[in-house]
């Protein structure tokens, strides 16, 4: 459906997406996420046609988009401000592209009302925009880029502006109805929950640059580089030597995964790896935070730091949670350690 060859696009000299390969097959969620600046909107808008490539190539249906202005690119478009238009009521803005496209009043009523069905505001024809919630106008900015059936739809940060409650929800109503729809969708997000809820495939962006491409699965269980790990809020990163199944890091010799690369290489131990032991047993360390993240779980967040290494952290049960201050052993679940394919002299 949609595929980027070597994208290249520079502002005054600073260059904004670096030689990008991007793919989305037909009924495929693409999620890209990466932090700030990294070039999630840039990508959006070349592939809309609002911003020239200075390299590379751009095809949909595998037709090369170069010289083929936005409106004829049949895209829905769906940004972060949503831009309804205040004026005009749900009917009107969701009528939009239809009208456009010379659609007939009666073919228009039909679409819109439908359409207001898909995304859980039937009825809602006659309102004004100033009117609704957030959610709600979110609803109705979806439904007036679904209207036209494009045969790619893109989002930009789609949920940015919501509470999280109401994001969490309208994201997998969102993956729900794209799956009925069969759209295919690429999307933009700085929130890792948002993308893993919502995508089929993840493609991680640092400073223009794709660092990472796979399912949610793929991406968490193996992050790429030290920079996917902590993006995705892994801080247990260290240089390491790994020689068979173990390693040598600076919190002493760790077990790892059977088949792990070897060599010179960065270690990530989840918090969910870091086991803790009776006092003078392992690894001593220090508790220096606890925060509690509540959830089903009731899980806790610790900070240890042993005495020469760098900080760990840690999760916990709540009933099981060390006090701050207390002195706690450290043991590592090979489980929950994963040798990275970067090298450790990189990054
Ligand atoms: N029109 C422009 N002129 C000059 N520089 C630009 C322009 N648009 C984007 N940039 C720069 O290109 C880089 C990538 O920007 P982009 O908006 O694509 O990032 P992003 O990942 O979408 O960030 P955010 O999450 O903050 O929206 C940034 O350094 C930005 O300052």
């Amino acid at each position: 459906m949609l595929r980027l060859d070597g994208v290249t696009v520079r502002f005054d000299g600073h260059t904004a997406l670096d030689a990008v390969d991007l793919e989305v097959a037909d009924h495929e969620i693409v999620c890209v996420l990466g932090p700030s600046g990294s070039g999630k909107s840039t990508l959006l808008r070349v592939v809309a046609g609002l911003q020239h490539a200075d390299a590379g190539r751009v095809l949909l249906s595998g037709r090369d988009q170069h010289g083929v202005p936005a409106h004829k690119r049949e895209l829905g478009l769906m940004f972060q401000d949503h831009q309804l238009f205040p004026q005009r009521d749900v009917a009107g803005n969701v009528g939009f592209g239809l009208r456009m496209r010379g659609a007939g009043r009666a073919e228009q009523a039909a679409a819109v009302a439908e359409l207001l069905d898909l995304v859980g505001l039937p009825g809602a024809q006659r309102r004004e925009v100033p009117s609704l919630s957030g959610g709600e106008q979110q609803r109705v900015a979806l439904a007036r880029a679904l209207a036209p059936s494009p045969r790619l739809l893109m989002l930009d940060e789609p949920l940015g502006q919501l509470d999280r409650a109401l994001r969490e929800r309208l994201v997998v109503e969102l993956r729900a109805l794209f799956r009925r729809l069969g759209t295919t969708v690429l999307a933009v997000t700085h929130d890792q929950g948002e993308a893993f809820a919502l995508a089929d495939r993840i493609v991680v962006m640092d400073g223009g640059r794709v660092a990472q491409a796979g399912t949610p699965l793929e991406v968490w269980r193996s992050p790429a580089s030290e920079f996917v790990a902590r993006f995705l809020g892994f801080e247990n990163v260290v240089p390491a030597t790994v020689r068979d199944a173990t390693a040598d890091t600076p919190w002493g010799t760790v077990r790892v995964p059977a088949a792990s690369p070897q060599g010179e290489r960065k270690v990530l131990v989840r918090p969910t790896g870091v086991r803790l032991t009776a006092p003078g047993d392992g690894l001593p360390c220090t508790v220096t935070g606890r925060t509690f993240r509540g959830g089903p779980a009731s899980v806790v967040s610790l900070l240890l730091q042993p005495a020469d290494a760098p900080p760990l952290e840690a999760t916990c049960p709540l009933p099981h949670a060390p006090e701050e201050g207390g002195r706690v052993g450290v043991s590592f679940d090979p489980d929950g350690v994963v040798v990275l394919h970067e090298g450790g002299a990189a990054g």
